[in-house]
Protein backbone atom coordinates (compact mmCIF):
# COMPACT_ATOMS: atom_id res chain seq x y z
CA UNK A 1 0.00 0.00 0.00
CA UNK A 2 1.43 3.10 -0.61
CA UNK A 3 2.08 5.37 2.06
CA UNK A 4 1.25 9.43 2.14
CA UNK A 5 3.59 12.05 1.96
CA UNK A 6 5.17 12.72 5.63
CA UNK A 7 4.03 15.92 5.69
CA UNK A 8 0.56 15.42 4.48
CA UNK A 9 -2.24 17.97 5.70
CA UNK A 10 -4.96 15.82 5.54
CA UNK A 11 -7.00 14.62 9.11
CA UNK A 12 -6.46 10.39 8.70
CA UNK A 13 -3.99 8.64 10.33
CA UNK A 14 -1.98 5.68 7.87
CA UNK A 15 -2.75 2.82 9.84
CA UNK A 16 0.96 0.81 10.13
CA UNK A 17 1.13 -2.11 8.17
CA UNK A 18 2.20 -4.04 11.58
CA UNK A 19 -0.54 -2.84 13.35
CA UNK A 20 -1.83 -6.41 14.77
CA UNK A 21 -5.16 -6.97 13.73
CA UNK A 22 -6.45 -10.89 14.30
CA UNK A 23 -6.97 -11.69 18.23
CA UNK A 24 -8.36 -15.62 17.25
CA UNK A 25 -5.21 -16.42 19.35
CA UNK A 26 -3.75 -13.12 20.74
CA UNK A 27 -4.52 -11.37 23.92
CA UNK A 28 -6.56 -8.13 23.09
CA UNK A 29 -7.63 -5.31 24.93
CA UNK A 30 -11.48 -5.97 25.47
CA UNK A 31 -9.91 -9.75 26.60
CA UNK A 32 -7.15 -8.47 29.02
CA UNK A 33 -9.88 -5.77 30.58
CA UNK A 34 -12.75 -7.96 30.60
CA UNK A 35 -14.63 -5.65 28.96
CA UNK A 36 -17.52 -7.88 27.97
CA UNK A 37 -18.07 -8.25 31.95
CA UNK A 38 -17.84 -4.31 32.45
CA UNK A 39 -19.36 -2.68 29.81
CA UNK A 40 -22.19 -5.21 29.82
CA UNK A 41 -22.98 -4.38 33.69
CA UNK A 42 -24.91 -1.33 33.22
CA UNK A 43 -28.71 -2.14 34.40
CA UNK A 44 -31.12 0.88 34.35
CA UNK A 45 -34.18 -0.23 35.56
CA UNK A 46 -36.86 2.80 34.90
CA UNK A 47 -39.33 2.02 32.95
CA UNK A 48 -39.40 3.44 30.22
CA UNK A 49 -35.78 4.23 30.46
CA UNK A 50 -34.77 7.51 31.56
CA UNK A 51 -31.55 8.95 29.84
CA UNK A 52 -29.78 10.02 32.73
CA UNK A 53 -29.93 6.69 34.83
CA UNK A 54 -26.90 5.47 33.23
CA UNK A 55 -24.95 8.59 33.93
CA UNK A 56 -26.09 7.77 37.72
CA UNK A 57 -25.06 4.08 37.45
CA UNK A 58 -21.61 5.04 36.22
CA UNK A 59 -20.81 7.83 38.42
CA UNK A 60 -21.41 4.58 41.39
CA UNK A 61 -19.72 2.32 39.60
CA UNK A 62 -16.27 4.15 38.86
CA UNK A 63 -16.52 5.09 42.67
CA UNK A 64 -16.74 1.73 43.39
CA UNK A 65 -13.51 1.23 41.30
CA UNK A 66 -11.56 3.29 42.46
CA UNK A 67 -12.57 2.53 46.58
CA UNK A 68 -11.84 -1.46 45.44
CA UNK A 69 -8.05 0.57 44.59
CA UNK A 70 -8.15 2.98 47.41
CA UNK A 71 -8.63 -0.36 49.78
CA UNK A 72 -5.99 -2.01 47.57
CA UNK A 73 -3.65 0.59 48.39
CA UNK A 74 -4.57 1.42 52.21
CA UNK A 75 -3.87 -2.44 52.92
CA UNK A 76 -0.65 -2.41 50.97
CA UNK A 77 0.43 0.99 53.31
CA UNK A 78 -0.33 -0.93 56.46
CA UNK A 79 1.79 -3.72 55.68
CA UNK A 80 4.52 -1.69 54.90
CA UNK A 81 4.46 0.46 57.95
CA UNK A 82 4.31 -3.13 59.34
CA UNK A 83 7.32 -3.61 57.62
CA UNK A 84 8.97 -0.26 59.02
CA UNK A 85 9.23 0.73 55.25
CA UNK A 86 7.97 3.86 55.15
CA UNK A 87 8.73 5.11 51.78
CA UNK A 88 7.09 2.46 50.00
CA UNK A 89 3.95 2.75 52.14
CA UNK A 90 4.03 6.49 51.70
CA UNK A 91 3.89 5.86 47.83
CA UNK A 92 0.84 3.53 48.37
CA UNK A 93 -0.54 6.56 50.66
CA UNK A 94 0.06 9.70 47.61
CA UNK A 95 -1.76 7.06 45.38
CA UNK A 96 -4.28 7.03 47.63
CA UNK A 97 -4.46 10.52 47.77
CA UNK A 98 -4.84 11.51 43.95
CA UNK A 99 -7.77 8.50 43.50
CA UNK A 100 -9.53 10.66 46.02
CA UNK A 101 -8.73 14.05 44.58
CA UNK A 102 -10.23 11.91 41.34
CA UNK A 103 -13.61 10.94 43.17
CA UNK A 104 -14.04 14.29 44.63
CA UNK A 105 -13.48 16.28 41.24
CA UNK A 106 -16.18 13.17 39.72
CA UNK A 107 -18.92 15.15 41.34
CA UNK A 108 -18.88 17.77 38.55
CA UNK A 109 -20.40 15.12 36.70
CA UNK A 110 -23.07 14.22 38.25
CA UNK A 111 -23.57 18.04 39.32
CA UNK A 112 -25.49 18.00 35.64
CA UNK A 113 -28.06 15.90 36.83
CA UNK A 114 -31.28 17.78 37.48
CA UNK A 115 -33.84 17.54 40.42
CA UNK A 116 -35.64 16.74 38.20
CA UNK A 117 -34.16 14.48 36.13
CA UNK A 118 -33.32 12.40 39.17
CA UNK A 119 -36.81 12.41 40.50
CA UNK A 120 -37.65 10.70 36.89
CA UNK A 121 -35.91 7.76 37.94
CA UNK A 122 -35.38 8.11 42.06
CA UNK A 123 -38.60 5.52 42.41
CA UNK A 124 -37.00 3.08 40.11
CA UNK A 125 -34.04 2.37 43.09
CA UNK A 126 -36.05 1.01 45.85
CA UNK A 127 -34.43 1.14 49.11
CA UNK A 128 -30.82 0.72 47.67
CA UNK A 129 -28.57 3.84 48.90
CA UNK A 130 -24.81 4.42 49.11
CA UNK A 131 -25.09 3.63 52.50
CA UNK A 132 -24.78 0.18 51.82
CA UNK A 133 -21.19 0.44 49.66
CA UNK A 134 -19.47 -2.18 51.58
CA UNK A 135 -15.88 -0.72 50.32
CA UNK A 136 -17.11 2.93 51.74
CA UNK A 137 -17.45 1.39 54.98
CA UNK A 138 -14.22 -0.84 54.72
CA UNK A 139 -12.25 2.21 53.76
CA UNK A 140 -13.43 4.40 57.07
CA UNK A 141 -13.07 1.02 59.07
CA UNK A 142 -9.19 0.79 57.55
CA UNK A 143 -8.82 4.85 58.50
CA UNK A 144 -10.36 4.57 62.37
CA UNK A 145 -13.88 5.26 61.92
CA UNK A 146 -14.54 1.40 63.06
CA UNK A 147 -18.54 0.67 63.55
CA UNK A 148 -19.75 -2.32 64.28
CA UNK A 149 -23.48 -1.30 63.96
CA UNK A 150 -22.65 -1.03 60.41
CA UNK A 151 -22.26 -4.46 59.86
CA UNK A 152 -25.75 -5.50 60.34
CA UNK A 153 -26.48 -3.85 56.91
CA UNK A 154 -24.15 -6.33 55.29
CA UNK A 155 -25.95 -9.77 56.96
CA UNK A 156 -27.71 -10.80 53.57
CA UNK A 157 -24.58 -10.38 51.75
CA UNK A 158 -21.93 -12.84 52.92
CA UNK A 159 -19.08 -11.69 51.41
CA UNK A 160 -19.09 -7.99 51.98
CA UNK A 161 -20.25 -9.28 55.72
CA UNK A 162 -16.53 -11.45 55.98
CA UNK A 163 -14.74 -8.58 54.44
CA UNK A 164 -15.84 -5.64 56.83
CA UNK A 165 -15.60 -8.02 59.93
CA UNK A 166 -12.24 -8.25 59.31
CA UNK A 167 -11.67 -4.75 58.49
CA UNK A 168 -13.48 -4.06 61.99
CA UNK A 169 -11.07 -6.34 63.95
CA UNK A 170 -8.10 -5.65 62.06
CA UNK A 171 -6.00 -2.37 63.21
CA UNK A 172 -6.14 0.30 61.15
CA UNK A 173 -3.53 2.47 59.31
CA UNK A 174 -2.85 4.69 62.65
CA UNK A 175 -2.65 2.03 64.66
CA UNK A 176 0.24 0.92 62.22
CA UNK A 177 1.39 4.19 62.04
CA UNK A 178 1.77 4.40 65.65
CA UNK A 179 3.59 1.43 66.05
CA UNK A 180 6.09 2.57 64.29
CA UNK A 181 6.39 5.53 65.88
CA UNK A 182 6.91 3.49 68.94
CA UNK A 183 9.75 1.13 67.13
CA UNK A 184 11.28 4.46 66.15
CA UNK A 185 11.61 5.32 70.09
CA UNK A 186 8.45 7.60 70.45
CA UNK A 187 7.09 7.63 73.32
CA UNK A 188 3.53 5.64 72.63
CA UNK A 189 1.64 4.34 75.73
CA UNK A 190 1.32 0.58 75.76
CA UNK A 191 -2.50 0.58 76.23
CA UNK A 192 -2.57 2.55 72.63
CA UNK A 193 -0.31 -0.31 70.91
CA UNK A 194 -2.35 -2.65 73.08
CA UNK A 195 -6.16 -1.32 72.61
CA UNK A 196 -9.18 -3.47 71.11
CA UNK A 197 -8.47 -2.39 67.58
CA UNK A 198 -12.09 -3.00 66.82
CA UNK A 199 -12.62 0.09 68.49
CA UNK A 200 -14.16 3.46 67.26
CA UNK A 201 -10.77 5.32 67.93
CA UNK A 202 -11.02 7.99 70.49
CA UNK A 203 -9.01 11.39 70.87
CA UNK A 204 -5.84 10.59 73.29
CA UNK A 205 -4.40 13.53 74.74
CA UNK A 206 -0.66 11.94 75.30
CA UNK A 207 0.07 11.61 71.91
CA UNK A 208 -0.30 15.40 71.02
CA UNK A 209 3.06 15.95 72.67
CA UNK A 210 4.79 13.28 70.36
CA UNK A 211 3.21 14.72 67.42
CA UNK A 212 4.62 18.15 69.05
CA UNK A 213 7.99 16.10 69.15
CA UNK A 214 7.80 15.78 65.22
CA UNK A 215 6.71 18.32 63.90
CA UNK A 216 9.08 20.77 66.06
CA UNK A 217 12.07 18.91 64.40
CA UNK A 218 10.38 18.50 60.86
CA UNK A 219 14.25 19.61 59.61
CA UNK A 220 15.86 16.45 61.20
CA UNK A 221 12.68 13.65 61.90
CA UNK A 222 11.49 14.81 57.79
CA UNK A 223 10.15 11.24 56.67
CA UNK A 224 8.00 10.80 59.74
CA UNK A 225 6.43 14.70 59.48
CA UNK A 226 5.81 13.60 56.40
CA UNK A 227 4.38 10.51 56.79
CA UNK A 228 1.96 12.57 59.62
CA UNK A 229 1.15 15.20 56.88
CA UNK A 230 -0.03 12.93 54.58
CA UNK A 231 -2.15 11.17 56.72
CA UNK A 232 -3.67 14.73 56.90
CA UNK A 233 -4.18 14.99 53.95
CA UNK A 234 -6.14 11.97 53.66
CA UNK A 235 -8.27 12.67 56.12
CA UNK A 236 -9.10 16.12 54.15
CA UNK A 237 -9.72 14.93 51.25
CA UNK A 238 -12.09 12.12 52.50
CA UNK A 239 -13.56 14.91 54.09
CA UNK A 240 -13.97 17.08 50.46
CA UNK A 241 -15.83 14.07 49.30
CA UNK A 242 -18.38 13.86 52.26
CA UNK A 243 -18.70 17.62 51.51
CA UNK A 244 -19.65 17.47 48.03
CA UNK A 245 -21.59 14.14 48.38
CA UNK A 246 -23.75 16.43 51.13
CA UNK A 247 -24.05 19.37 48.78
CA UNK A 248 -24.92 17.48 46.14
CA UNK A 249 -27.65 15.67 47.77
CA UNK A 250 -28.72 18.91 49.03
CA UNK A 251 -29.28 20.38 45.38
CA UNK A 252 -30.98 17.52 44.03
CA UNK A 253 -33.20 16.17 46.35
CA UNK A 254 -32.88 18.67 49.33
CA UNK A 255 -34.78 17.77 52.66
CA UNK A 256 -36.01 14.03 51.59
CA UNK A 257 -35.45 11.04 53.30
CA UNK A 258 -32.63 9.00 51.74
CA UNK A 259 -33.77 5.63 50.00
CA UNK A 260 -31.69 4.23 52.63
CA UNK A 261 -33.87 5.17 55.50
CA UNK A 262 -31.77 8.03 57.10
CA UNK A 263 -33.10 11.25 57.17
CA UNK A 264 -31.35 12.56 54.61
CA UNK A 265 -29.00 15.73 54.49
CA UNK A 266 -29.03 16.22 57.93
CA UNK A 267 -27.14 12.72 58.59
CA UNK A 268 -24.75 12.91 55.98
CA UNK A 269 -24.28 16.58 57.82
CA UNK A 270 -23.01 14.60 60.59
CA UNK A 271 -20.54 12.46 58.84
CA UNK A 272 -18.81 15.62 58.98
CA UNK A 273 -17.53 15.22 62.56
CA UNK A 274 -16.08 12.02 62.20
CA UNK A 275 -12.55 11.95 62.54
CA UNK A 276 -10.10 10.27 62.04
CA UNK A 277 -6.25 11.54 63.16
CA UNK A 278 -7.35 13.92 65.92
CA UNK A 279 -4.52 14.15 67.32
CA UNK A 280 -2.68 15.43 64.60
CA UNK A 281 -5.01 18.12 64.08
CA UNK A 282 -4.70 18.96 67.89
CA UNK A 283 -0.97 19.26 67.37
CA UNK A 284 -1.40 22.40 65.15
CA UNK A 285 -2.73 24.54 68.28
CA UNK A 286 0.37 23.73 70.24
CA UNK A 287 2.91 24.35 67.16
CA UNK A 288 4.73 28.08 68.58
CA UNK A 289 3.36 27.59 72.26
C1 LIG B 1 -27.91 12.28 43.18
C2 LIG B 1 -26.98 11.59 43.76
C3 LIG B 1 -27.01 11.13 45.18
C4 LIG B 1 -27.96 11.31 46.13
C5 LIG B 1 -29.27 12.07 46.05
C6 LIG B 1 -27.48 10.62 47.32
C7 LIG B 1 -28.17 10.59 48.49
C8 LIG B 1 -27.73 9.97 49.65
C9 LIG B 1 -28.44 9.95 50.90
C10 LIG B 1 -29.76 10.63 51.17
C11 LIG B 1 -27.71 9.23 51.76
C12 LIG B 1 -28.05 8.89 53.22
C13 LIG B 1 -28.44 7.44 53.37
C14 LIG B 1 -29.84 7.18 52.90
O1 LIG B 1 -30.77 7.29 53.70
O2 LIG B 1 -30.01 6.84 51.71
C15 LIG B 1 -26.51 8.79 51.07
C16 LIG B 1 -25.51 8.05 51.61
C17 LIG B 1 -24.38 7.66 50.94
N1 LIG B 1 -24.11 7.84 49.61
FE1 LIG B 1 -25.17 8.95 48.33
N2 LIG B 1 -26.27 10.06 47.05
C18 LIG B 1 -25.94 10.35 45.76
C19 LIG B 1 -24.81 9.93 45.09
C20 LIG B 1 -23.83 9.14 45.61
C21 LIG B 1 -22.68 8.69 44.90
C22 LIG B 1 -22.31 9.00 43.45
C23 LIG B 1 -21.95 7.92 45.74
C24 LIG B 1 -20.68 7.24 45.37
C25 LIG B 1 -20.38 6.02 45.71
C26 LIG B 1 -22.66 7.88 47.00
C27 LIG B 1 -22.26 7.22 48.12
C28 LIG B 1 -22.89 7.30 49.34
C29 LIG B 1 -22.34 6.74 50.56
C30 LIG B 1 -20.99 6.03 50.71
C31 LIG B 1 -23.26 6.99 51.57
C32 LIG B 1 -23.11 6.67 53.06
C33 LIG B 1 -22.55 7.93 53.74
C34 LIG B 1 -22.47 7.86 55.22
O3 LIG B 1 -22.66 6.79 55.82
O4 LIG B 1 -22.17 8.91 55.81
N3 LIG B 1 -23.78 8.65 46.88
N4 LIG B 1 -26.56 9.27 49.78
N1 LIG C 1 -29.83 7.60 48.77
C1 LIG C 1 -30.22 8.21 47.52
C2 LIG C 1 -30.24 7.17 46.44
C3 LIG C 1 -28.89 7.04 45.96
O1 LIG C 1 -28.22 8.01 45.81
C4 LIG C 1 -28.37 5.76 45.55
C5 LIG C 1 -29.24 4.74 45.18
C6 LIG C 1 -28.72 3.53 44.73
C7 LIG C 1 -27.37 3.35 44.68
C8 LIG C 1 -26.53 4.37 45.08
C9 LIG C 1 -27.03 5.58 45.52
N2 LIG C 1 -26.16 6.57 45.87
C10 LIG C 1 -25.92 7.17 47.01
O2 LIG C 1 -26.55 7.08 48.05
C11 LIG C 1 -31.55 8.92 47.64
O3 LIG C 1 -32.10 8.97 48.72
O4 LIG C 1 -32.01 9.47 46.63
Amino acid sequence: MEKPPVHSAQSVRHIEDSVRTDFRHAMSYGGYLDLDHLLNSQHPLSQPEHHDELLFIIQHQTSELWLKLVLHELLEARRLFDQDNLGKALKCIARVKAIQRTMTEQWSVLGTLTPREYAQFRGFLGSSSGFQSYQYRGVEFLLGNKNRGMLRVFESDPEAYALLSRLLEEPTLYDAFLAVLSRAGYEIPADILERDTSEPWTFRKDLVPVFQKIYESDDTQWGLYEACEDLVDVEDNFQAWRFRHLRTVQRTIGFKVGTGGSSGVDFLKRALDLTFFPELYAVRTEIGN
